[in-house]
């Protein structure tokens, strides 16, 4: 389970009766501030349970639920189960202040929300012109979402998930509501693990049919009921108003119209998507997540924390969940399966240490441990942000970022695609591997500065950073001196991996008694025209002129990549389409500019 640490990730109690603790109530006061349950105070009547108003001398406004005698057992296993919520209390859960009992009879006593219903606002939607914008539905969304989110974190499942259980405040922020019949794992067991019940609960329209028909209860089963509600907010239907045929359930109808080009036909017009493209784009994005909240089986879902994620991507503006859906967020005890408990150490970089693993759907992975130093707020923050932007990045020439730990995990890791053949730097530097021939290195040196080109032109890419990060004999001196990074930083990266390809030296070398970085070394030894300096002897005495041709050109190239100040290097477009011509034999080596 989490430690204490961990909670203050959450946002702080809010509401002005937050300052009451759970508490059992006196009958006799509930009757008082519900003028004994009067007509007057019903808020309505739902399954087994009915709601009053009721407010206390100081003003502070609850909700009384009184549940039917038969139904008690319900509110005293909520109470043993979930009674640490109390503690634990959630800007988007309606926050439970504590219970009653009189005679057979027992009352749970919860915040009280003027707005309100979800369904209620939808459902008078269809009759009245009245409604809820779709900005405003979204974060309806997000706050859910975030509520759900907290709860799965601390192993509770819903289980009732539907927009009549999500309330409005006066903002129309949302409280997720009635929590009564929700599930806590027990202690220890993974949150992401599937139980098979025969305790079925939930309400038509809402319940995950794995859930329904196999008895297969987990976390997902409220992601499925989320996608419904995100369903509901785009068409101002409650589920319960879908026609669908024998076949057909609200996934396999709102695919079908992903598919064929027809979501319009779902959405509501009134939201205003047909005279608003950015509109368009969130709600098209959100019915995506929709749809992928409710795939079956469950393990295709995405969890809470991704799909929150993915809201607060649409909201910002991006919309490409086809990409963000590929990035999975991995339970720690996952990685730890995959991984055999850290067991295949691959290597150590600057910020963690990597192992091999394999997932259980057979793909290898590479995953990176920060190093605990490393696990600092602003560290974290930075993981997160990148991870957002490494997930919307796919070439062929970049290694693919498959996932990361949740934020909510006090251990920070990223998934990797595992290359199995290592790093160019070992295969160039280390004697154990066998010399890449010329022809190798430069279809390397092609694919890598293809997949920067590829950086380069991505909006997704800031070049905002303070501090210099980066292998010394690799790091531009400008972008060392000033901490002003650019494009050109890289290209100043590539020309150094250039003459290590060249040259089958690393980075830094002993030039007599002194290491000088091969950058200078290189750069010193051109502009004295000892070019053989700088070349593998081997390629020197072994390579036919064409060869020759090429690693001269190759060295102008990388003379100029490593020039300072970085207004004279190339752009890497421009790197990349001179290494093309020289490839094709139309770059001669006066010709490189
Ligand atoms: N996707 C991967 N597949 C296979 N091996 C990998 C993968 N990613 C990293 N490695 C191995 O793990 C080592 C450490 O990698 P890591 O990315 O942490 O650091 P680095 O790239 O060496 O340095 P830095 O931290 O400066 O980026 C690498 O040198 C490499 O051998």
């Amino acid at each position: 389970m989490c430690s204490r640490e961990q909670f203050k990730r959450w946002p702080q109690p809010l509401g002005r009766c937050s300052k009451l603790k759970w508490r059992i109530f006196p009958y006799k006061d509930l009757a008082k501030v519900t003028n004994n349950f009067d007509q007057s105070h019903c808020l309505g009547k739902r399954g087994f349970t009915t709601e009053y108003y009721g407010k206390f001398e100081d003003g502070c406004e609850i909700t009384v639920q009184r549940f039917k005698e038969d139904k008690r057992y319900i509110l005293q296993q909520f109470i043993n189960e979930t009674v640490i919520l109390n503690y634990l209390p959630h800007k988007n859960i309606v926050s439970i202040y504590g219970y009653a009992s009189h005679h057979e009879e027992s009352l749970l006593v919860h915040e009280y929300l003027s707005n309100g219903n979800l369904a209620a606002h939808l459902q008078s939607e269809i009759a009245k012109s009245s409604k809820i914008p779709w900005l405003t539905r979204l974060d309806i969304a997000i706050d859910t979402a975030n509520a759900l989110d907290y709860l799965h974190y601390h192993g509770i499942i819903h289980r009732n998930v539907k927009s009549s259980n999500i309330l409005l405040d006066a903002n129309f922020s949302a409280k997720v509501a009635n929590l009564h019949l929700s599930r806590k794992l027990p202690d220890g067991v993974p949150v992401h693990a599937t139980h098979v019940t025969t305790d079925i609960i939930g309400s038509g329209g809402y319940v995950d049919p794995e859930y329904m028909t196999k008895g297969w209860l987990s976390v997902k089963n409220d992601v499925y009921s989320f996608g419904v509600v995100l369903c509901e907010l785009l068409s101002s239907k409650l589920a319960k108003y879908w026609v669908l045929n024998e076949e057909e359930n609200l996934a396999t109808l709102l695919n079908r119209k992903i598919e064929n080009q027809a979501l319009v036909e779902l959405l509501d017009p009134r939201l205003g998507f047909q005279s608003n493209l950015k509109i368009k784009s969130m709600m098209t994005a959100t019915a995506e997540l929709a749809a992928l909240c409710m795939q079956c089986p469950q393990d295709l879902r995405p969890n809470m924390e991704h799909v929150l994620e993915i809201l607060n991507g649409i909201k910002q503006g991006r919309y490409e969940t086809n990409s963000i859906k590929a990035l999975k967020i991995f339970h720690h005890a996952e990685l730890e399966e995959a991984t055999n408990n850290f067991g295949t150490f691959v290597g150590k970089g600057g910020y963690g240490s990597v192992y091999y693993g394999k997932l259980q759907d057979g793909r290898e992975v590479a995953v990176k441990r920060f190093h605990d130093e490393n696990e600092t707020e602003k560290t974290i923050n930075q993981f997160m942000k990148e991870t957002e932007i490494l997930s919307l990045l796919h070439h062929q020439n970049l290694v693919s970022l498959y996932g990361r730990t949740s934020c909510h995990c006090n251990k920070h890791m990223l998934v990797y695609e595992y290359i199995s053949n290592g790093t160019l730097s070992k295969h160039l530097h280390e004697s154990s591997c066998g010399k890449l021939p010329w022809q190798t290195r430069f279809n390397i040196a092609i694919e890598t500065a293809a997949a920067l080109v590829f950086l380069h032109d991505s909006d997704y890419v800031t070049h905002v950073s303070t501090i210099p990060v980066g292998t010394r004999a690799y790091i531009d001196p400008d972008y060392y001196d000033s901490g002003r990074v650019s494009d050109k930083s890289d290209v100043y990266s590539f020309g150094v991996v250039l003459f290590e390809l060249i040259s089958s030296n690393p980075p830094r070398l002993m030039e007599g008694t002194d290491y000088v970085s091969l950058a200078q070394f290189a750069k010193r030894k051109i502009l004295n025209k000892e070019l053989n300096a700088v070349v593998d002897p081997s390629f020197l005495f072994g390579s036919d002129k064409n060869i020759m041709e090429m690693i001269t050109a190759v060295a102008e190239l990388a003379f100029q990549c490593v020039q300072c100040p970085k207004e004279l290097r190339p752009s890497m477009k421009q790197v990349l389409d001179t290494l093309e011509g020289i490839r094709k034999g139309t770059w001669g080596f006066n010709q490189v500019t």
